[in-house]
């Protein structure tokens, strides 16, 4: 198996407020971890050192994933840019012609399930799942080797986010891209995950963790509500989790 991520006992501050101390995590190349535990623990932070964006005081991040790429509960799209442009964007920083970023932005609508009308669409006349979908496009568009998110689908509703959850399964179990998903929902983290790391509230360590062996298309509601009743048993997970009525 190659390398994959490795965090080893990594500890933060932001000023005299200790928010990570000491916490370790490993994830194979080509599986997806997801990131769970109370508001403010430091998930988000976890998630800027993986990508690059912050350092820790202490400890060690190391991979060997060169393009992360990451999609945020706010699709932040540039209102001046149709989905196209803004999914061509990151595009303008590679050596490439116009009309190969303009062919890729095209592949990439497709992908995500948009038309090419879409895609002459500004950020306002797109609904929000439609935004969300320009997001992952846009991340899709450097092919990164390492796909960072932030709570992407916490922002719609129901019915679109298990649609968000599903494609977003479909695109990574097809890439065999690596994956680390911070969410607050362990449902999706079960639908989603090869490893569910559970964080303790702030100052964040491994409150616990799972592994899950059923494979991400075989993972049925059935199978999910049981596999969410199975952690909850788990009382280092339930206490984690029970900070904020997440469990
Ligand atoms: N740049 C920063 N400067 C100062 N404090 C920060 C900074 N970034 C995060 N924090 C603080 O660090 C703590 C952890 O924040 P972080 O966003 O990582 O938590 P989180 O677990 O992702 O939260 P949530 O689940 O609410 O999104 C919080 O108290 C936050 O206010």
């Amino acid at each position: 198996m190659s390398a994959g991520l490795a965090i080893d006992a990594v500890s933060h501050a932001f000023g005299p407020e200790p928010v990570l101390s000491g916490l370790s995590v490993t994830l194979p190349a080509a599986q997806v971890g997801c990131l769970i535990g109370p508001s403010g623990c430091g998930k988000s932070t976890l998630l800027a050192m993986i990508g690059g964006l912050l350092r820790p005081d202490q400890g060690r991040v190391a991979h060997p994933f060169a393009r992360p790429a990451f999609v945020f509960q706010d699709p932040c799209l540039l209102p001046w840019r149709d989905a196209r442009g803004n999914i061509a964007f990151g595009l303008n920083a590679l050596p490439m012609s116009r009309t190969e970023c303009s062919a890729r932005a095209d592949r990439l609508l497709g992908t995500v399930g948009l038309t090419a009308e879409d895609g002459e669409k500004y950020p306002r006349e797109l609904s929000g799942g439609m935004r969300q979908r320009v997001a992952l496009a846009r991340a899709l568009a450097i092919e990164p080797d390492l796909l960072l998110l932030d709570e992407p689908f916490s922002a719609l509703d129901v019915g679109l986010r298990r649609q968000m959850q599903a494609l977003v399964r479909r695109l990574i179990d097809a890439r065999g891209l690596t994956t680390v998903l911070v969410t607050h929902d362990l449902a999706e983290a079960v639908r989603m995950a090869d490893r569910i790391v559970v964080l303790s509230p702030r100052p964040a360590h491994v409150a616990a963790q799972h592994d899950i062996g059923m494979p991400r298309a075989a993972r049925d509601d059935g199978f999910v509500q049981a596999e969410v009743g199975r952690l909850l048993a788990d009382p280092a997970t339930a206490e984690a989790l029970a900070v904020e009525g997440l469990s």
